[in-house]
């Protein structure tokens, strides 16, 4: 883990084959209660991913990310446009289609207090997708300590409980689960937002490790810029239900086109872009010297 917030996801090779596809793509939800209409999240929305690459997905709350992702996971429904995966249309795979999917396909999310079983011992938390898949008890195990490790979490890890974990542990185990099955896609959906700073840099280096070890790619939903700028290699910025600005996310989250991405990127307390910047400086500077006394400290993130 020796990535630094400024050297984050290696640059986008420019042929990535395309892993997954998302043309013209409407979301409505049925509507409830007061909005007796249904309520479209999401208009038109374009974007792909190639293989080993992350794209990340900012917007303000409420703007649709993480109805995108779930769209993406057979969540929300597909009102119009298409999904495709490895070339595959998705858009209305039924359960089985998913199941088979579901080891292509993973997510982590935000909380990773209530994402895991408190009852389950770690072991059966990891071996779960194993066993629904079919894998032996014997090769399953064999496939937890190796996520164990991948993840940095110790072996002994097995027999605990998840309330033993601090969050990022939590969030590791979170992962190592998502890694299971090997699969070419994981939706993140906040997934360190929940974190302090130190451990949110700690565990976006793991997601940079894995990508690096593994060649998986990543669908990245965040509020934050820092946290997308430096885990992706392109950016979309969400804006009422639609996509107003894509690139690679240097150019993006440093010098944005769309009036909105600019508001985005300047939405502090701190007015002046100057002082913006700054604050933004330290903050990477704090980071890497917490992340780099937690290691010497052999502090665990
Ligand atoms: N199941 C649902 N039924 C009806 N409306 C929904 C549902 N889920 C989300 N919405 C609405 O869709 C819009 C987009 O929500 P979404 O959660 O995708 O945004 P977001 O950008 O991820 O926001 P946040 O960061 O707060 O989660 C919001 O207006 C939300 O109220």
């Amino acid at each position: 883990m020796t990535a630094t917030l400024d050297s984050g996801a290696a640059p986008a090779a420019r042929d990535r084959a395309e892993l997954l596809r998302v043309d013209d793509l409407v979301v409505e939800y049925p509507g409830k209660g007061f909005r007796a209409k249904p309520f479209r999240a999401l208009t038109d929305i374009n974007i792909s991913i190639g293989q080993g690459e992350t794209l990340g997905l900012v917007g303000e709350s409420g703007s649709g990310k993480t109805t995108l992702g779930r769209a993406v996971l057979g969540l929300a429904p597909v009102t119009a446009g298409r999904i495709t995966f490895e070339g595959k249309d998705i858009s209305h795979a039924g359960r089985k289609d998913r199941r088979t999917l579901s080891r292509d396909l993973q997510v982590v999310f935000q909380d990773p207090y209530t994402s895991l079983n408190p009852a389950l011992e770690i072991g059966d938390i990891l071996a779960e997708p194993l066993a629904v898949q079919g894998t032996s008890p014997t090769a399953a195990m064999t496939r937890v300590r190796e996520l164990l490790d991948q993840v940095g979490l110790p072996s002994d890890a097995i027999h605990r409980l998840p309330r033993e974990f601090s969050g990022g542990q939590r969030q590791r185990v979170a992962i190592a689960r998502a890694l299971a099955l090997s699969p070419k896609l994981i939706v993140c959906d906040e997934p360190v937002s929940a974190l302090d700073l130190s451990t949110q840099a700690r565990v976006l280096d793991l997601f940079l490790q894995i990508q690096r070890d593994t060649g998986v790619s990543y669908l990245f939903v965040s509020h934050d810029l820092d946290v997308v700028r430096h885990i992706s290699h392109r950016v979309a910025v969400m804006y009422h239900g639609e996509i107003v600005e894509q690139g690679p996310a240097d150019v993006v989250t440093r010098d944005p086109e769309h009036p909105y991405t600019q508001r985005l990127l300047l939405a502090s307390p701190v007015p002046d872009p100057d002082r913006q910047e700054q604050r933004r400086a330290d903050r990477h500077r704090l980071l890497d010297l917490q992340r780099q006394q937690n290691e010497q400290a052999g502090v665990p993130a």
